[in-house]
């Protein structure tokens, strides 16, 4: 496919998304239908998708509307090319630029506008980031790194990196975590590498890792993930320690792919139903790593940006404190109930926990912390409370 009709293939699948459908489900439904596309016009067209979804405000400012071809023009003047040398270019190329399309769009407004951030959250990111809030909002503009999580059971994080690199697969250290590790060049050959297949790495952002990492797991505890979805923390709390490990969510069918994981990693776990989990408590450590805005995690899923409302954010605090409630229960007299979002905002974060402090004054924080997206990771938070 030539560059231009790559930039109009991303163009139908945006404006598929502009009707709702899903970034992926559109993607995967022009890959279907384009049998002609290779590995690297599909991996083109995708970019594009994503980048124009991360900058949607700036790109539809600078290319006069919300449409595929305002995205697409805009992101065109962005990068300072000149769109009309690709628009009408070749016979798979966007149609033509019209006059109107000429003469739209305008210099994106400084704040939001120019942060691509919704107007109605930008206060809340202020109040949670203080002056760390535009770093934060620019770096959302950016593709995230590829990180992988090293199983030190398996292997040390040296080795793994020498035998990467045998399959041209380039990594250097990520200093959040001391399993963690960014990959620099070679990514897309990772899921055919030996170190991938044998489950002495696996695909987890730094900061995930890092939450883990700082969990107090001990040989011999007693383990419940109560929202393990694809068991990404589930697993590697289970190569910190020896620990028995039982996982839980409220959506079943969102573990789907851990039993598979597992096996790769060599990892055994009991999965409970939400009627079970009393009769197999009370567990040492709870990990709640909660439904959240995503809003530390926006890089990789930006349409997540788009979506948010404030009356979805109200539901999910809702739903976690009904989590901390819950999970609080399970926990042993001496045990520990962590907290975790992938979110930047204080209202799911220190506000969350504070908020349960009050309610449950029997319990303490023993540690706060937050991963910042500027430094290189997904933002996250985290919290351990035990019982005073
Ligand atoms: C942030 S994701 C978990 C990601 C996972 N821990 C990992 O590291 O891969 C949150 C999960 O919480 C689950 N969830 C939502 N509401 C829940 C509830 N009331 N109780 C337990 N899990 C819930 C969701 O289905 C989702 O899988």
């Amino acid at each position: 496919m030539t560059p231009a009709a790559r930039v109009q293939a991303a163009i139908e699948v945006l404006d598929q998304v502009r009707s709702g459908k899903s970034a992926e489900q559109a993607l995967t439904g022009w890959g279907r239908r384009s049998r002609y596309a290779g590995s690297k016009d599909r991996a083109a067209v995708r970019d594009h998708v994503f980048d124009a979804l991360r900058c949607r405000r700036t790109y539809a400012a600078l290319g006069g509307g919300e449409t595929g071809r305002g995205l697409m023009l805009g992101a065109l003047r962005a990068s300072g090319e000149d769109p009309d040398a690709l628009f009408g270019s070749t016979p798979h190329a966007p149609s033509p630029l019209s006059e109107q399309e000429r003469g739209a769009g305008h210099k994106p407004l400084e704040g939001p506008e120019e942060l691509d951030m919704p107007d109605w959250l930008w206060p809340s990111i202020i109040d949670s980031l203080g002056d760390q809030a535009t770093a934060y909002a620019r770096s959302l503009k950016t593709r995230a790194p590829v990180h992988l999580r090293v199983n030190l059971r398996k292997v040390t994080r040296e080795a793994v990196q020498a035998e990467l690199a045998r399959d041209s697969i380039l990594t250097q250290p990520h200093p959040a975590a001391d399993t963690a590790l960014q990959i620099i060049e070679g990514a897309r050959r990772l899921r055919q590498s030996r170190a991938y297949l044998d489950g002495r790495v696996e695909l987890q952002d730094a900061a995930s890792q890092a939450v883990v990492q700082a969990l107090p797991l001990r040989d011999g505890m007693r383990v419940l993930d109560y929202c393990a979805g694809g068991g990404g923390k589930a697993l590697a709390m289970a190569a910190r320690a020896s620990v028995t490990l039982f996982t839980h969510d409220a959506a079943s069918q969102r573990m789907r792919d851990l039993p598979v994981r597992a096996e790769r990693a060599g990892v055994r776990f009991q999965a409970l139903q939400t009627a079970d989990l009393e009769r197999n408590g009370p567990f040492d450590l709870v990990l709640c790593d909660v439904p959240c805005s995503g809003s530390g995690a926006w890089r990789r899923s930006p349409e997540g940006k788009w979506l948010l409302s404030p009356s979805r954010l109200r539901e999910l605090s809702a739903v976690q404190s009904e989590i901390l409630a819950h999970a609080a229960e399970l926990v042993t007299e001496e045990g520990v109930l962590a907290y975790a979002t992938c979110s930047v905002l204080s209202q799911e974060n220190s506000a969350q926990i504070g908020e349960f402090l009050v309610q449950n004054r029997q319990w303490r924080a023993v540690f706060s912390r937050a991963w910042m997206v500027p430094d290189g990771s997904d933002g996250f938070f985290s919290a351990h409370l035990t019982r005073i």
